[in-house]
């Protein structure tokens, strides 16, 4: 119930600050519908000053019909325009809110979350109910504004017509099962959206579309979206089913039980124990007291969908204060690197996953040397670095900058001490130069030309800008008007510049930074990774090779082998060469596969 009346005060207070006007005058129709609801009194009154001939209470009835009549439909239509505009701020405002949550959270944890995921789904599935939060309150206001009236004009009639309620008490406990079981098929149909919109996804894709062509499997893909689609959907079209069956029942008992009373009240009004005008009145009421209860079960409905949608807004709001609180760290990183970066028994799980990816790993990446990580697939070296830059949350351990915890350091600071090519690099379609630009934005603009060039000389790829046809201006992707696109090799080396940016990094991380290019520009590109290193050493830098190339590795000050989330060995290729094991052997077999 508290949580609730958060959720209420949270979108009243963003009406309030996207427009106060037109918070209030929405509330004009709640006015208008009081008005209109009294009209039976006013009918009544009209009546008995008909048949007893009172000037006053003809006069007084035939002003209030008037009023209910022609003032409460204005009073309805201002209130609707006000809301118009506001409807679609208050959307966007949340809108806007969500991205922000989501992007700004500091650590990666929740993207690998499937329960995040489903929260997410669901609430981007709803964003309309949010959209339509304030719309929903105002809604609420005048639906329960008609029974609270027609209850009070009921009982000034007749207490009979009370009994009604009693018929309708059976309604709100409907009104309470819809509301349990939407907000079950939202949660049982969280992942099998999140799987549909997956599969719809690949199909839209042109790199998926293509290898299901290849494979010929798109009939199995949209198949298993048939399949998926229908699980989504089953858990709303069962809840829809009860609650029309149940709203059926009780529309049956409540026209019975109205009928009932309404032939009692006959009866005692041709007794002349009733007068005509409360009779009047009656017949009026019992048609109203029906469309209340079942305005007041949807409105009910519709209010507890808008909270539930609130309520997983304010569950991501909370994820992401819980997260900020976690990394509220604000120390600044060392100028330069001393002694060096030092894992001490780090353990990681990702969330959800049953397994830890990284074990008990202690590692010292000391100041100023290039280290090469490597080991088998699912080792855990892309888990390393998503460690060492601060992207997910440590179960266990710590990761020491020159003897400081990472946790106690400002992780954007941290970041922007860090450079990077990554195995799954972006693919930004933005101009050329803006997807390279984006590697230092510490003045908060695109560096000019001068450093692009660098960049673009360190990572060998001067000869892919030298192609484009409006060189850094051009736009990439092909879908964009005027937009070329660039081969898997090319994206890789403009990710190796945007790399490259940043100057004196203290942690400088080369993921697989040649899986795409071919053996010529790979050999260029490893004099420029000496020289980038070297550059990085003097501030002390550590420079992290990630590679299955084991050619590349030989040069390293350290080569780590990681196996099972451990380290498995470290010294220099002439030490584990020497020591004739892992390293060795798969140094060996790479090697006999050249000759
Ligand atoms: N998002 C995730 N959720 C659950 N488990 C994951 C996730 N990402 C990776 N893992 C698991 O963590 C372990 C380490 O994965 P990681 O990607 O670090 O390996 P890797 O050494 O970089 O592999 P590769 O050489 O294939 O890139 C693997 O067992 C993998 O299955």
């Amino acid at each position: 119930m508290r949580y609730n009346a958060q959720s209420i005060g949270l979108i009243l207070r963003t009406s309030w600050r996207i427009q106060r006007s037109a918070t209030i005058v929405a509330f004009f129709e709640t006015f208008g519908r009081a008005l209109e609801y009294l009209m039976p009194l006013f009918v009544g009154f009209a009546v008995t000053g008909v048949v007893n001939h009172q000037a006053a209470y003809l006069v007084g009835g035939l002003c209030g019909v008037g009023a209910s009549q022609g003032l409460a439909p204005l009073l309805s239509i201002v209130g609707v325009q006000s809301r118009i505009g506001l409807n679609e701020r208050v959307g966007q405002f949340f809108d806007a809110q969500i991205g922000r949550l989501s992007g700004s959270t500091a650590t990666l944890n929740h993207l690998h979350d499937p329960q995040y995921q489903d929260q997410m789904h669901t609430l981007r599935e709803r964003m309309g109910a949010l959209g339509m939060a304030y719309n929903s309150l105002v809604n609420a206001a005048n639906q329960l504004v008609t029974p609270i009236i027609t209850i009070v004009v009921a009982a000034s009639v007749d207490w009979r017509l009370l009994l009604l309620l009693v018929v309708a008490v059976p309604a709100t406990f409907t009104a309470r099962a819809n509301i349990a079981w939407e907000k079950q098929a939202e949660d049982d149909s969280a992942e099998a959206g999140r799987r549909s919109k997956h599969l719809g996804d690949l199909t839209l894709e042109p790199v998926p579309a293509s290898e299901l062509r290849v494979f010929g499997a798109r009939r199995l893909v949209r198949n298993l979206l048939g399949i998926h689609s229908l699980e989504w959907r089953k858990p709303f079209t069962r809840a829809e089913i009860r609650g029309s069956f149940m709203a059926t029942v009780v529309t049956v008992v409540y026209v019975g039980a109205s009928i009932g009373i309404l032939a009692w009240l006959l009866h005692d009004a041709l007794a002349g124990r009733l007068s005509a005008g409360r009779f009047a009145t009656a017949v009026l009421v019992v048609g109203q007291l029906r469309d209340a209860v079942s305005s007041l079960q949807s409105s009910t409905q519709n209010l507890a969908q808008m909270l539930r949608t609130a309520g997983r807004y304010r569950w991501l709001v909370d994820y992401a204060e819980g997260v900020a609180a976690d990394h509220a760290g604000e120390g600044a990183p060392p100028a330069t690197l001393r002694h060096g970066i030092r894992l001490e028994g780090v353990t990681f799980r990702y969330p959800g996953s049953e397994q830890d990816a990284l074990r008990g790993l202690d590692l010292d990446l000391p100041a100023g040397a290039v280290v090469a990580v490597v080991g088998e697939n699912g080792a855990g070296k892309s888990t390393l670095i998503g460690l060492l830059t601060g992207m997910f949350d440590i179960a266990d351990g710590r990761v020491l900058v020159d003897g400081v915890d990472l946790r106690a350091m400002s992780l954007a600071a941290w970041r922007e001490r860090c450079a990077g090519a990554f195995q799954d690099h972006l693919r930004l379609e933005l101009t050329a130069g803006e997807a390279i630009g984006v590697g230092d934005l510490r003045e908060g603009r695109i560096p000019g030309s001068p450093a692009l060039e660098g960049a673009l000389a360190d990572a060998a790829a001067g000869d892919v800008m030298r192609a484009l046809p409006t060189g850094f201006a051009t736009q990439l992707g092909p879908s964009w008007p005027g937009g070329v696109d660039l081969s898997g090799g090319q994206w890789q080396r403009l990710a190796i510049a945007r790399a490259m940016l940043r100057a004196s990094p203290l942690l400088l991380v080369l993921d697989e930074p040649t899986s795409a290019l071919d053996p010529a520009t790979e050999h260029a590109l490893f004099d420029r990774y000496a020289a980038a290193a070297k550059t990085t050493a003097r501030a002390g830098g550590v420079t992290i090779i990630v590679t299955h190339r084991f050619s590349t590795v030989a040069s390293a000050d350290l080569v780590v082998v990681l196996a099972d989330g451990r380290v498995a060995e470290q010294g220099t290729h002439a030490e584990l060469m020497a020591a004739g094991g892992a390293y060795a052997q798969l140094y060996g077999l790479q090697a006999a596969g050249y000759r």
